[in-house]
């Protein structure tokens, strides 16, 4: 049996950066056996997630609509490919959830993020890695500025929130949790991010 691949996951607030170092992964002949994905998925669960994000959606009706979509994700694409040895790198993953919604849901449980982790334990995998993007919130949506496909998430204020979760998330569990500057340049973040896969890989 091939030894398990391992999941790596770049999170961080909208316009962090991303879904840019991702495409420079992807063409990085370096990463070429790698299974590449996101979040939300591009199957019919994830195309009802983006309507539910660009519209009035009912928050709790929001969160499971991306936890179906998350475990859709889980069981067509990241097991398999973690089994079959492929390493796996996913823009956006379970800890959007914990940062997002648990800014979207905090008036309607007592420790939000908590209790959305919660619902995830017993079958999702967790990241051996995730690497944090992390940006003061006013950059990301002056970089998201001329963007035409908003969400309803890009506002600094809401951001703030999302990055506060994130940042907790990586404070509980700092072995699994790489933080980086991504106020920087493509160039610096890219290098930073490639010495780090390299490292786990
Ligand atoms: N390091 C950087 N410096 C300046 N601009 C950047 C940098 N990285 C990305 N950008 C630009 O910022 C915008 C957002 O980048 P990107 O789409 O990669 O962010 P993202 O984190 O994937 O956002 P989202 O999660 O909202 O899709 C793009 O226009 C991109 O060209
Ligand atoms: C997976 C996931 C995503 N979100 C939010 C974050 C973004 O605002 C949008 C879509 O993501 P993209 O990277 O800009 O395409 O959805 C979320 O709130 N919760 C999640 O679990």
């Amino acid at each position: 049996m091939p030894a398990k691949g391992k999941l790596i996951t770049l999170e961080g607030i909208d316009g962090s950066g991303k879904s840019t170092i991702a495409r420079s992964l992807a063409s990085n002949p370096e990463f070429s056996d790698f299974v590449f994905t996101r979040e939300p998925t591009g199957s019919w669960i994830g195309e009802a997630v983006n309507r539910a994000i660009h519209s009035d959606t009912d928050h709790l009706a929001e969160l499971f609509l991306f936890v179906a979509d998350h475990a859709e994700h889980v069981s067509k694409l990241i097991l398999p490919s973690l089994e079959s040895g492929r390493n796996v790198i996913s823009d956006r993953y379970s800890a959007s959830r914990y940062a997002y919604q648990g800014m979207t849901l905090q008036d309607r449980f007592g420790d939000s993020l908590r209790w959305i982790q919660d619902i995830h334990k017993g079958w999702t995998v967790v990241p051996d890695l995730t690497i944090l993007f992390d940006i003061d919130p006013d950059i990301a949506v002056a970089r998201c500025g001329s963007r035409g496909d908003k969400t309803k998430f890009e506002k600094v204020t809401f951001l703030e929130g999302v990055r506060s979760n994130y940042l907790r998330l990586a404070d509980e569990s700092p072995s699994s949790f790489v933080v980086i500057d991504a106020n920087r340049s493509v160039e610096e973040i890219g290098s930073d991010v490639v010495g780090i896969i390299s490292s786990l890989v």
